[in-house]
């Protein structure tokens, strides 16, 4: 993984930082920063926003798209839209906008359902891909710090297919996984300590022993490159509301690796997976490719605003993104240390590049009560039960002054 070129490093802090010195360095790492044009392709305000690892900030784009799709798509071209305005197509045709963003050749990703509904497809198609519980393969592995969704969800995944779920810290995975592994469920970077796991070393690893993967990737598609393909990815999914942008409960993501698509077998065979879908045969025929991982009908207001939050990317690099990510994720590190009391705050997030998504937690005392403060002092983080304040660093609208700002108010507010 490259060092960002910020000019400082990992490890290089230095508790007597004046705040004058942070304040200029913010300066001169805004004025070399490739992406900071990309700012006025959102809409902000002067609040810190911080929180674009749950809710990614609104692209300028979004509601004249969404207006036109109401207006002249629904409201004059109504039924013919479908086809005129390329309604059926959009899960497939937004698929092939995040590709690229994930490390994905075309023809891999559809779009389409919440995350939810998409680790269920792949979980349960996972276990079908393995040899599964008849040949002696009845074992789900899954991440023991797994947002929950995943962890409820391959419960009764494991439930329909007469698997077992094994849970385990993800960095055990890699070693546990064995003949009776199935599938191994894991999330690219924890949801609330910000750790990268390593995907390359446990798919391999699952690869090896026969298993097949499943990741999921909503806190990092977007922040950093994921390389599904490069690394032999089997499954992934994903939401594209965080670092992706598209709004509330915009529609998720489903990669399946070109090599499973024949084999894919979908728990949620809908008329839109089916090859012929206005045939409407009783019968089920899978389309072919990715596509068979469609459902029912699109939501395609929500469709909409998500393809044209996707335009931000256009002449975008995933590797700048996670130089100035890991910059923005150290320089935060570095305020916090020259600003904050000594012992108020204690960060879980690693310190290590190779073991870092795009967010800081810190974990602190009344983190609640902070959070509250933080965001009536107009820097907006969230809160995650019992005591970590998660800061999120989405690289294509936050800046390094803001990130100073942040340090500087968490300070004041711990204080007093
Ligand atoms: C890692 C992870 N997986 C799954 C989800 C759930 O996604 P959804 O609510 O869109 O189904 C979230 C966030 O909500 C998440 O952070
Ligand atoms: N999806 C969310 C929602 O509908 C409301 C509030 C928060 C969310 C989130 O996405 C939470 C997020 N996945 C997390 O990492 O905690």
């Amino acid at each position: 993984m490259s060092e960002p070129s910020y000019g400082h490093r990992e490890g290089g802090h230095s508790v007597s930082q004046s705040q004058e010195r942070l304040a200029e360095l913010a300066a001169e790492y805004d004025a070399k920063d490739e992406l900071r044009g990309k700012r006025a392709e959102f809409v902000l305000d002067d609040t810190v926003y911080l929180d674009g690892n749950s809710l990614g900030a609104l692209p300028a784009a979004v509601p004249a798209k969404v207006a036109d799709t109401v207006a002249r798509e629904w409201g004059e071209l109504r039924i013919r839209s479908w086809t005129q305005s390329g309604w059926w197509t959009a899960p497939e045709r937004i698929g092939e906008l995040i590709a690229p963003l994930v490390g994905a050749a075309p023809g891999q990703v559809v779009v389409g359902d919440s995350t939810s509904v998409n680790v269920f497809k792949a979980v349960v198609a996972a276990v079908r891909l393995s040899d599964g519980p008849a040949a002696g393969r009845d074992e789900i592995l899954v991440d023991s710090a797994t947002f929950p969704t995943d962890g409820y969800i391959a419960e009764s995944a494991a439930r329909l297919t007469g698997c077992r779920v094994r849970a385990l810290p993800v960095g055990e995975m890699a070693a546990s996984v064995g003949p009776a592994t199935a599938a191994v469920l894991a999330n690219h970077a924890d949801y609330r300590t910000g750790r990268l796991h390593d995907l390359p070393g446990l798919t391999a690893a699952a690869r090896a022993a026969g298993a097949v993967t499943v990741w999921d990737l909503c806190h990092t598609a977007g922040a950093l490159p994921v390389g599904l393909d490069e690394h032999g990815v089997d499954l992934a999914v994903g939401c594209t509301y965080k670092y992706l942008n598209g709004g509330p409960g915009s529609p998720a993501y489903l990669y399946v690796a070109h090599r499973h698509q024949a084999a894919f077998d979908s728990p949620l065979p809908g008329w839109n997976s089916h090859a012929e879908p206005f045939g409407m045969r009783p019968e089920f025929e899978p389309a072919k490719g990715a596509v068979r991982g469609r459902v029912g009908t699109p939501d395609i207001l929500s469709m909409a605003a998500l393809e044209a939050a996707l335009g931000v990317w256009e002449g975008v690099s995933v590797d700048a993104v996670r130089a100035k990510s890991l910059a923005l994720t150290d320089f935060f590190l570095r305020c916090v240390e020259a600003y904050v009391p000594e012992g108020r705050v204690v960060s879980v997030t690693p310190v290590a590049h190779a073991e870092r998504g795009s967010q800081v937690a810190l974990e602190c005392a009344d983190a609640e009560r902070v959070m509250g403060e933080l965001i009536a002092r107009g820097v907006v983080g969230d809160y995650r039960a019992p005591d970590v304040l998660r800061f999120g660093f989405t690289p294509l609208y936050v800046g390094f002054a803001e990130v100073e700002r942040a340090a500087r108010v968490l300070a004041e507010v711990l204080r007093g």
